[in-house]
């Protein structure tokens, strides 16, 4: 080893002794505030300004993915020794909406799989798990009706959101592609990478794709056949000790799948938030139009705007409204005033910061 390169790594280790003992200090603060503070320890406004400062801070050479990445990391450690806490997903291990509970809480926390969204709004309502995260929209896909239902209906709140690349890969227990005779994935995956599917392996016939009921579930099978590779994501190879024969095969790279968190937790203003509501109003001309005139009378932005039909009367609809901030600022309590005025009906379904 050259002297150099010895001095170089001299530097590191001096560093990561300070970094070790400057984690530990961290550590004990967060301790601190855990027992100084009332109510749980997740706090994701804060937890979202703290990331917005560091965006603005960092310099590199690391990207700001990679830095909220180990900072989300370093929080989810000190928040796990203030209390620990349960995270129910729409299981089984390995989907997509693990990988966004990781991306959000770190690994420092108890995870639930569930069998379904229904599910896990029941293991939050029932406090068997702290927090539960559902999807509610993909880009391509359009919303998760499910989850828009169960919100009309839930005591629970919206508490934050998660926006994930849902990227494919191929794997299996191998990474011979030309010893694949088959392969399992959920069908709107292989939807999703067609493209990909027919430049790499053209010698595999439309037959000799199986659909799966998840694409952790495709994984899992597998696992279990040297022939077969799997469409998943990569946390599904993780899980099932799968090697990774290609990564990103979606035909669209920018595929997004926005996941909310729900709890039973108000979650104060961060300063950068949405407000999801859920309005109905008469069935008239005209009505949905006066509706939402508020909104552009306070100046309110609105994010989203979906429609689903009201399970209680035949060609009624429920409008499904994001806007930019918080029920707390106070050009949205105004328009929330007036909106509550002309609507029939109205459910904040919660305040949270934005992804
Ligand atoms: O500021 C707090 O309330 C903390 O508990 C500290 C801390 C952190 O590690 O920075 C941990 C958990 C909260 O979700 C937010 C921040």
């Amino acid at each position: 080893m050259t002297e150099q390169l010895t001095r170089l790594r001299d530097e590191i280790d001096a560093i990561d002794n300070e970094l070790l003992q400057l984690l530990n200090t961290r550590a004990r603060l967060a301790q601190e505030i855990g027992r100084k503070k009332s109510g749980t320890a997740y706090r994701p406004e804060r937890e979202s300004q703290i990331f917005t400062r560091l965006k603005q801070l960092n310099a590199g050479p690391l990207s700001h993915e990679r830095i909220i990445q180990l900072f989300t990391e370093i929080i989810s450690a000190c928040r796990a020794l203030e209390e620990p806490f349960t995270v129910a997903y729409l299981g089984p291990q390995g989907t997509f909406s693990e990988e966004a509970v990781t991306k959000r809480f770190g690994s420092a926390i108890n995870t639930l799989a569930s069998s379904s969204i229904d599910d896990v709004f029941r293991k939050v309502e029932s406090g068997t798990a702290h927090y539960g995260v559902v999807p509610v929209e993909n880009s391509t896909e359009g919303a998760v009706g499910r989850t828009m239902d169960l919100l009309l209906q839930t005591p629970l709140k919206i508490c934050g959101e998660i926006e994930l690349s849902v990227h494919q890969c191929l794997m299996a227990q191998h990474s011979e592609l030309t010893k694949i005779k088959k392969i399992y994935s959920h069908p709107q995956s292989f939807a999703q990478c067609q493209k990909w599917l027919k430049e790499n392996l053209p010698n595999l016939h439309v037959m000799d794709r199986i659909d799966a009921a998840s694409n952790a579930d495709a994984a899992r099978l597998a696992a279990s056949d040297p022939h077969a590779a799997a469409i998943a994501g990569k946390k599904a190879a993780e899980v099932f000790g799968l090697t990774l024969c290609a990564r990103n095969i979606e035909d669209n790279p920018n595929n997004t799948t926005r996941f909310l968190i729900i709890g039973t937790q108000h979650i104060a203003p961060s300063g950068k938030d949405k407000t999801s509501l859920a309005m109905a109003t008469n069935n008239r001309p005209g009505a949905v139009h006066e509706l939402l005139a508020p909104l552009a009378h306070h100046r309110v932005s609105m994010t989203r705007l979906e429609s689903r039909p009201s399970r209680a009367n035949l060609w009624d609809y429920v409008f499904f409204v994001d806007i930019e901030g918080h029920q707390e600022d106070e050009h949205i309590a105004k328009a929330l005033q007036a909106l509550r005025n002309n609507a029939t009906f109205l459910k904040i379904l919660g305040s949270y910061p934005a992804a």
